[in-house]
């Protein structure tokens, strides 16, 4: 064996995110083995003194076989039908599972909104905060049968990891059907297990894909690459495994892929401003003002902003955007967009000469900005 891992054996605050793929069987229900093997290894972490909260998906594919559906269906609504279905029947499961090592578990459905909007995932973090001090396991999902298309995560990497910023978990685990990170797809014989990332270097020649063949995941790599760069860039450590390899990975072996977390943490509000909340707005930037903002980490003026789109209010938070259309930070705009096409292109002493001395101030400060 290895060497152990320190911020695996050290962690006192886990989220384990677990996908469909590892939890329900080919045809469409709950693989009634696997969750319960998935319930002994968490319910035995939990006896260890640890907090663990678990991001379970699942639902939408133990919905299927009961509705006698055959393949995960495309539209929404039979979606959203086979997760109301399949998320009761889950979290009956859960709850019968971990009675048998005394715990009690309470189901957390959250939106988009509920992670993304300050208000609510306030709420949100002391719902979570007080099932885990009363000494219950919390079971999140997305609240797959209110979620409409533009809003819906999809696939809950992203909920897991934005879960594990809210709780300021020490670890984030996500267990698949596949063992590691390959440098290709793991059905390639020439693809090697990546041990190791980190994500502050490059992750170029590692061919990241579509969900495997179960058929039942959503988001493949992609996705859960994407959830390790947001953990990890709050500061949390990510494990990627496979189900079967839970113990192991909790004991610190060296089983599957370590994320590296980042030495620095950002601001929490930075963090949130980038990752979690939704752009209401965009303002798109002359080839000056990106080196201004990017390279020069300045505050953004008028005379750099060539046009707005959308329609917000000081405060919201905006895009901003090169020439090509293609975000480079992310910010909270200091004037409603009605306010903007008249003053776009103007330097700030002349606009304070012509409308008044409130005209000076910044259309994005630095401070309120993050780069994307
Ligand atoms: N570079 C890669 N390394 C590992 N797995 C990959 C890679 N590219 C694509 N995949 C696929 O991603 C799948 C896992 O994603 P997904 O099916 O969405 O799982 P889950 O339901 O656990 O979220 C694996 O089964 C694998 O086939
Ligand atoms: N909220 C959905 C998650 C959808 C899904 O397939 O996610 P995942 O298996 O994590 O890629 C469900 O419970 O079915």
């Amino acid at each position: 064996m290895g060497q152990v891992r320190e911020e695996v054996i050290g962690a006192r605050r886990i989220v384990v995110k677990v996908g469909s793929s590892s939890l329900t069987t080919a045809a469409g229900g709950i693989d009634e083995q696997r969750v319960d093997s998935l319930v002994d290894v968490l319910g035995g972490l939990a006896t260890t003194g640890r907090e663990v909260v678990l991001v379970s998906s699942g639902a939408i594919a133990a919905g299927l076989a009961p509705l006698r559906l055959r393949r995960r269906p495309r539209d929404l609504a039979t979606q959203q039908a086979a997760a109301s279905v399949g998320q009761g029947l889950l979290i009956q499961r859960y709850a019968t599972g971990f009675a048998r090592h005394g715990r009690t578990v309470g189901q957390v459905l959250l939106t988009v909104d509920d992670v993304t909007r300050r208000a609510h995932y306030r709420n949100a973090y002391r719902t979570l905060r007080k099932l885990l001090d009363l000494g219950a396991l919390p079971i999140v999902n997305e609240n797959d049968t209110v979620a409409t298309e533009e809003i819906r995560f999809g696939d809950n990497d992203r909920l897991a990891a934005l879960v594990a910023a809210l709780v300021d978990a020490d670890l984030l685990v996500l267990l698949s059907d596949v063992d590691a990170l390959y440098t290709g797809s793991p059905s390639d014989p020439s693809s090697r297990q990546v041990a190791h990332v980190d994500l502050a270097s490059d992750l170029s020649g590692i061919n990241i894909s579509k969900p495997g063949k179960s058929g039942v995941g959503t988001g493949g790599m992609v996705t859960k690459v994407e959830a390790a760069r947001i953990a990890t860039g709050f500061g949390i450590p990510v494990v990627l495994t496979s189900a079967s390899l839970a113990t192991p990975a909790f004991g610190g072996e060296e089983v599957g892929t370590l994320f590296q977390a980042a030495r620095k943490r950002p601001a929490a509000r930075l963090f949130w401003l980038a990752h979690a909340t939704a752009p209401r707005g965009r303002l798109h930037l002359d080839p000056g003002a990106v080196a201004a903002v990017v390279a020069r980490r300045k505050s953004l003026l008028p005379a750099g902003i060539t046009a707005v789109d959308g329609s917000f209010a000081a405060g919201d938070p905006v895009d901003l955007v090169d020439g090509d259309g293609a975000p480079v930070a992310r910010g909270l705009v200091n004037y409603d967009a009605v306010e903007l096409p008249a003053l776009l292109g103007r330097s700030t002493p002349e606009l304070a000469a012509a409308l008044g001395p409130g005209y000076e101030r910044e259309v994005v400060h630095r401070d309120d900005l993050v780069l994307l």
